[in-house]
């Protein structure tokens, strides 16, 4: 299929049906959000519970009896470092079989148009910085993620054979690290920002003296907020057609001190951090270029503070409020 790029507006018909998969995790919701905000009226959506994506045959009956028009693909098996670290076979396991499942089963049912998304860890640990979308099997993984990464670079090439080989309109989006409403707040299998927000929030609450932080403090991570990132999903879908996958990144690096220093802050924790240097520190920089996005006409809105704010308001009323 020709490469098309900001071709203008594909997804005019507010009444097509799209299959959000994955609508109540953290990108999915946001999506959804995103999609309803915009007047899309004909979403379809199913729990894991209703739909395990990982059965193939139900996938399949779903797409026949379905029959969506759009299908982004946010269903994943996702965690933190210690997540990707501890359970390998899960991350590369689950990962292939869902999007494998619902990439082949869209195809064949006719829809549209996908969107796969992806992750900034599919690029090598050293990377030049900022990270090009060319660099993509250029170098060695990071250990604690290559699982996780090499499920997600099959994502990106599964997406491109069903272009190549079929003419079929496929895309991937590749996000940097994201926070927001719906985050996992687990306290060892999420990422670092809800984990952090959590753990100083309890420390506040219990009067804690300390809370301790994962690793040395000194790796750089970039943050969006997934409502941006929802508003690049609906972006891409409707305006990029192209093989190569597209970074969408926020350009908000900070170290994990100071990202630790700022959700401190937020919280309104007063005590002293420390740090658990028997932590894994992960990738040392992982900053994307997402020139080629921005190229397209997209940019980020949400400040790495706004969306700290708002998050944190979000899990006082959702997350603290629902334990009462
Ligand atoms: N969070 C981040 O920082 C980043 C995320 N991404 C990507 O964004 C996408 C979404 O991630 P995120 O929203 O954070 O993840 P979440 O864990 O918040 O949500 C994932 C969703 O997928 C569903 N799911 C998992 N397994 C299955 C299954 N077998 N069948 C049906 N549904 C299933 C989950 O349902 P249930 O919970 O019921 O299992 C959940 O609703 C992923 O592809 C991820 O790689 C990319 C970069 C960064
Ligand atoms: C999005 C991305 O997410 C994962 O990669 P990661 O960026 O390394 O993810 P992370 O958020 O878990 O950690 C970021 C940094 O933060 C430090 N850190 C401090 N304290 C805590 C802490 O309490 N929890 C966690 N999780 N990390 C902590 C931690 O040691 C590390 O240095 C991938 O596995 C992969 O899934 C992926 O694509």
């Amino acid at each position: 299929m020709a490469e098309t790029i900001g071709s203008g507006s594909s997804m005019t018909d507010k009444s097509a049906k799209i299959f959000v998969a994955g609508h109540r995790g953290l990108v999915g919701s946001a999506i959804v959000r995103k999609l309803q905000e915009l007047g899309f009226t004909n979403l379809v959506l199913r729990t894991h519970a209703e739909l395990d994506l990982t059965r193939q045959a139900d996938v399949e009956s779903f797409f026949a009896q379905e029959k969506p028009v759009y299908v982004i693909l946010a269903a994943a098996k996702v965690g933190g470092i210690h997540a990707n670290n501890t359970y390998p076979a899960d991350f590369i396991g689950v990962n292939l079989q869902i999007q494998t499942n619902v990439i082949h089963s869209a195809y064949q049912h006719g829809v549209k148009k996908l969107l796969f998304l992806g992750s900034s860890c599919i690029y090598p640990k050293f990377a030049p910085q900022p990270i090009t979308e060319s660099a993509l099997l250029t170098g060695p993984l990071e250990p604690t993620n290559e699982w996780y990464a090499i499920a997600k670079i099959a994502g990106i090439k599964t997406c491109q054979a069903y272009r190549i080989q079929h003419g079929w309109d496929a895309i991937s989006g590749m996000p940097t690290n994201l926070y927001g409403p719906n985050d996992n707040f687990h306290p060892e299998n999420s990422h670092v920002l809800p984990a952090l927000m959590r753990r100083f929030h309890e420390a506040k609450v219990n009067g804690a003296e300390e809370v301790v932080v994962w690793g040395t403090g000194s790796p750089l991570r970039e943050f969006l907020h997934v409502d941006d990132l929802a508003d690049s999903c609906v972006f891409l879908l409707d305006r990029y057609s192209g093989l190569e996958h597209v970074n969408v990144g926020s350009g908000q690096e900070v170290t994990i001190k100071e990202l630790a220093e700022l959700v401190k802050e937020v919280v309104g924790f007063e005590g002293k951090l420390g740090w658990d240097s028997s932590k894994p520190d992960g990738t040392p920089r992982k900053l994307m270029d997402s020139s080629k996005l921005a190229s397209l006409g997209w940019t980020p809105k949400v400040s790495l503070r706004d969306g700290l704010r708002q998050t944190y308001e979000w899990y006082l009323e959702n997350v603290c409020a629902a334990k009462k």
